[in-house]
């Protein structure tokens, strides 16, 4: 288990500061944020490659501050692979080993066997510029998870991959966490990926955690605005309710009638709603927007719209249109007040 408690970090223009977080053994536990967030800063702290920092780090019950990788039991894989060019593959996988002291034959043994786990087997003998980029990620993988780390540390590893190879590479990095329980804290900016792979989020913004879950309840309960958004949840409506109305200028939306009177902050998911035609009968239970088309497109199997709605844009996913729709048509779109989620129900906002 990781407990980190109070941790604070400073930079002349970034900090963290007292930053609290928890990783169960055997769990796939993600930073996930923007840009400059403090994700990488934060895994150098962790794996003593930041030495100065203020508060505490436990590893398995163990205070890392000034003790070796070696001594926490830490491995990490970064972006770019870092293998050592001169050595061949298999030794730049038992390369580790070798520094602990374990013989030759165990050493060269278990690197063959990591190879063979992530599909390399057959290519012990190359040199790294002889690899793909795909490849070169899976032996740092493999050099990493030779150590049988307490831990292992990964910072965007296949952020410079194209799209098909980094969802191999999550899949099969997947399927090596499962079988081997291993406790991975990866680090990325990619929500997909995070949720994808990952048993936890802690999402992060400016060198905090705004909020830590695992993914669907991220996604079902997005404590603000900010995480709504960056989980992809755009259709947020801010206003004063009264009556069970939500009023933002010419905006209304129905929520619960026990709903608070006063300002709230409400997000319904684009796959939450539905665009019907103008005239289609309203059925009981269901509310309604009535608005325009401004844009329709295709991806992944589903139509995309955006709808101008008094003024709003609001987004709209769905797998299937039961009438012909175009740009600038007049149409209704559907909801349900039991999937509008609740973000801010009273206060300043
Ligand atoms: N050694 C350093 N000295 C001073 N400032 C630093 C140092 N390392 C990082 N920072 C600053 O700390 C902030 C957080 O950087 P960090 O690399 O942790 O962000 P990140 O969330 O990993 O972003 P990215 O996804 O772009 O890598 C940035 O503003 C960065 O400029």
């Amino acid at each position: 288990m990781v407990v980190l408690e109070g941790v604070t970090k400073k930079y002349d223009e970034f900090s963290i500061e007292r930053l609290d977080l928890r990783i169960e053994k055997g769990e796939f536990f993600t930073l996930l944020g923007g840009s400059g967030c403090g994700k990488s800063t934060l895994l150098r702290v962790i794996s003593g490659i930041e030495r100065e920092f203020q508060g505490s780090i436990e590893i398995d019950s163990m205070d890392i501050r000034g003790r070796s990788t070696f001594e926490t039991g830490l491995s990490m894989v970064f972006q770019d692979s870092l293998l050592l060019p001169n050595l061949s593959v298999e030794d730049n996988v038992a390369f580790g080993l070798k520094m602990k002291g374990v013989g030759k034959k165990e050493r060269l043994t278990k690197a063959r066997d990591a190879l063979v786990e992530l599909g390399l087997g057959g290519f012990e003998k190359r040199h790294p510029n002889d690899l793909s980029g795909g490849q070169k990620q899976r032996v740092a993988i493999a050099r990493a998870l030779v150590m049988e780390p307490k831990v292992l540390l990964m910072d965007e590893p296949f952020s410079a991959l194209d799209e098909e190879l980094r969802g191999k590479l999550q899949k099969l990095l997947k399927e090596i966490q499962r079988k081997y329980k291993s406790t991975i804290l990866f680090v990325t900016h990619d929500r997909d990926e995070a949720f994808y792979l990952s048993d936890k989020i802690a999402v992060m913004d400016n060198g905090s955690i705004v909020q830590v879950d695992n993914p669907q309840k991220l996604y079902e309960n997005p404590r603000d605005e900010f995480v709504a958004r960056f989980l992809g949840i755009n259709n947020i409506f801010k206003g004063k309710v009264s009556g069970g109305i939500l009023r933002d200028d010419n905006f209304q939306v129905e929520v619960d009638e026990k709903t608070s009177e006063g300002r709230v902050v409400v997000a319904l998911k684009a796959e939450d709603m539905r665009v019907v035609e103008e005239g289609a009968p309203e059925s009981i239970g269901s509310s309604y927007f009535k608005g325009r088309v401004e844009d329709i497109s295709f991806k992944s199997g589903f139509y995309h719209f955006i709808l101008d709605i008094e003024g709003k844009k609001v987004e709209v996913v769905q797998n299937r249109v039961d009438f012909h729709i175009e740009v600038g048509q007049r149409v209704k779109v559907s909801y349900k007040k039991k999937n509008i989620i609740y973000i801010k129900r009273e206060g300043l906002c």
